[in-house]
């Protein structure tokens, strides 16, 4: 599955930290991220990452992109709700698209963690079926 990891400044150490937490699962996926997100990531964990522009430089619209041709499975994006972003609209865009497209998306860590256990227990299934449809 092509999993998408994208964070706030002040919701990074959180993002790495559940990655670090569910390690076993990521290995076993494709991971794209936002640029610092992803550094991060990379830094911290050792996975493998592609890592896109930072999100105020278009990253979240590179992502958008892949969502839109049905190229994403799972976005977790841990979203700062109390700091406000230049790149807003971006960011509407991006969830926008997950839900034009039926993406799960998680936009916090009590979400994630189902998302991600939902993912080890193969609930996304269905997206390879789809896939295969194309
Ligand atoms: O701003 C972001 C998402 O909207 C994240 O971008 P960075 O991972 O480059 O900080």
């Amino acid at each position: 599955m092509k999993i998408a990891l994208i964070a706030h400044d002040k919701k990074k150490t959180d993002l790495v930290q559940f990655v670090l937490a569910y390690k076993p699962i990521f290995e076993d996926h494709e991971l794209f991220a936002t640029g610092t997100t992803g550094l991060r990531v990379q830094e911290a964990s050792g996975l493998n990452v592609h890592r896109f522009q930072s999100g105020p430089l278009g990253g979240d619209q590179e992502i958008g992109a892949l969502i839109a041709k049905n190229d994403m499975d799972l976005v977790i994006f841990f979203r700062d709700p109390l700091t406000a972003q230049p790149h807003e609209p971006d960011i509407t865009a991006l969830i926008r698209l997950c839900d034009v497209y039926s993406i799960p998306l998680a936009t916090n860590m009590g979400t994630a963690e189902i998302l991600v256990r939902g993912l080890e227990r193969g609930d996304l299934h269905w997206r390879e079926v789809i896939e295969n449809e194309e």
